[in-house]
């Protein structure tokens, strides 16, 4: 869903102890994948636990325009009858992935290599971040855009009518375009191979083999050498949705600054190509249990057990950032609570999110009396006994920004209001009344 609706302000203020259970929603990275291979698949994909947030409804609606059936039976619960690899019909209308990099970057490998023509679009936001990283490497295969200045959408894509297989170096560390290339490849003869040099989040490789395709995984010196053999018949498989740790580090961080907090928060995936949060939090001293280790929906989660206590700063090594590239924004408000600096480096990736997050965390936190300092590619976060807050911030269409600035407001002397919490829809529907439950004082508010 492109275009903005009317701005939702939002003001956070200091609260006493967080307390509860923090049920987080269903994986944003999954749900899009599970409802995307869904449709490349032949009958019926049971999804549970999907995630209903806007991105992945506009994914939801994109497969429908594709030709797959897509049916909601109740909350989190959803089938998708798949159309087969290749099986794509041409959209009727513009594909509008609203706010969301990884629905528009997936669609596009995935009928980068069917013979059909598709033009995409999406917000203020979506419609600034680079494409040229994934049309680029689809034009390996034989596929041909047009869009605006720097790669920008709207931009039409003409499908490969007959597509080669490709062996790719992904130059940045991008799952979506590692993702993007493996999708195209799904429809192109013989062996599509791709390199990625720093690992990334591993869903699309998981749920690909659980889906019947033939893919493997080699670490070598030049990096994981990911090779999928093209035109498999893929099989629908069950997908239950695992609880999203990027969503769940949002009430984490929040237990973490507010005095005598105690939180539970069930089932979070502690896949190891996610989890660099917790190993950071960890390293700043954090009192985190991680109980009740187990395997669910073919991830590996925990309940986490999160109780306040003193954290000093720490440098996060770079080599850790694709494992936790989303949570940079909570981390930041998070560092400017602890005793001492948080160094984040190498992470210039942050720069082509939803916002620019370096600029927007380090304009945000030194409105709210916060000493930072940034380089094209760092962050370093000075952090306070008090954080005097008493801003409003923007959230520039950024969900992660505005929620990393509702947790700082729980702990600052004076309430932070950020100008716009509508985005947070995107990918945490439920966060206000979540964490109204827990005791955090926020509310909408009028000016
Ligand atoms: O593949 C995915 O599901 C995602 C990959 C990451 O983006 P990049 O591939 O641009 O790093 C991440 O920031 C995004 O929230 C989800
Ligand atoms: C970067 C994000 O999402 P996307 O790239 O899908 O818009 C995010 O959710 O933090």
């Amino acid at each position: 869903m492109s275009g903005h609706g009317t701005p939702i302000p939002m003001t956070a203020r200091k609260s006493p102890p967080l307390r509860g259970v923090a049920e987080v929603p269903g994986d944003k990275s999954i749900s899009h994948r599970a409802l995307i291979f869904g449709a490349m698949a032949v009958g019926e994909t049971r999804i549970t636990g999907l995630l209903e947030g806007q991105d992945v409804l506009d994914t939801a609606a994109a497969m429908r325009a594709f030709g797959a059936e897509v049916v909601q039976h109740g909350p989190g619960d959803w089938s998708v009858f798949g159309v087969g690899v290749g099986g794509f019909a041409e959209p009727d209308r513009v594909i509008d992935c609203g706010n969301s990099g990884t629905g528009a970057r997936l669609i596009m490998g995935a009928m980068a290599t069917c013979p059909i023509t598709v033009t995409f679009t999406g917000d203020a936001s979506l419609t600034k971040r680079p494409m040229g990283r994934v049309t680029d490497p689809l034009a390996l295969f034989g596929t041909r855009a047009v869009g605006r200045a720097g790669g920008r959408l709207p931009m039409t894509l003409v499908g490969a009518a007959d597509p080669v297989p490709v062996r790719y170096t992904v130059p940045m560390p991008s799952a979506q375009v590692k993702s993007a290339v493996l999708l195209a490849g799904l429809n192109a003869p013989g062996q599509t191979v791709v390199v990625e040099r720093e690992p990334t989040r591993d869903h699309t490789e998981r749920m690909l083999r659980g889906f019947g395709a033939e893919l493997t995984v080699e670490d070598t010196p030049e990096g994981r050498v990911i090779t999928l053999t093209g035109q498999p018949e893929l099989r629908p498989l069950d997908v239950a949705v695992p609880r999203d740790p990027s969503s769940a580090a949002f009430p984490v961080c929040a237990a973490l600054m507010v005095p005598d907090s105690d939180i539970l928060v069930p089932g979070v995936s502690q896949n190891p190509t996610r989890n660099g949060i917790y190993l950071t939090l960890v390293d700043m001293g954090a009192d985190i249990a991680f109980e009740n280790p187990r395997e669910e929906g073919g991830e590996p989660v925990a309940d986490l057990r999160v109780r306040f206590g003193p954290l000093k700063g720490v440098t996060v090594p770079p080599e850790r950032a694709a494992s936790m590239i989303d949570e940079y924004p909570v981390l930041a408000a998070l560092a400017a609570t602890a005793q001492g600096t948080t160094v984040m480096r190498g992470v210039k990736e942050l720069r082509v999110k939803e916002s620019d997050r370096i600029d927007a965390m380090a304009r945000g936190l030194e409105a709210c009396g916060v000493r930072i300092e940034e380089t094209e590619d760092s962050l370093t976060v000075h952090g306070m006994a008090s954080v005097p807050g008493g801003a409003t911030v923007a959230s520039h269409l950024d969900h992660r920004i505005a929620m990393a600035f509702v947790c700082l407001g729980l702990v600052a002397e004076k309430p932070i209001r950020v100008d716009d919490a509508s985005p947070i829809a995107t990918s945490f529907p439920l966060f206000e009344g979540l964490m109204t439950g827990l005791g955090a004082q926020v509310a909408r508010d009028n000016g």
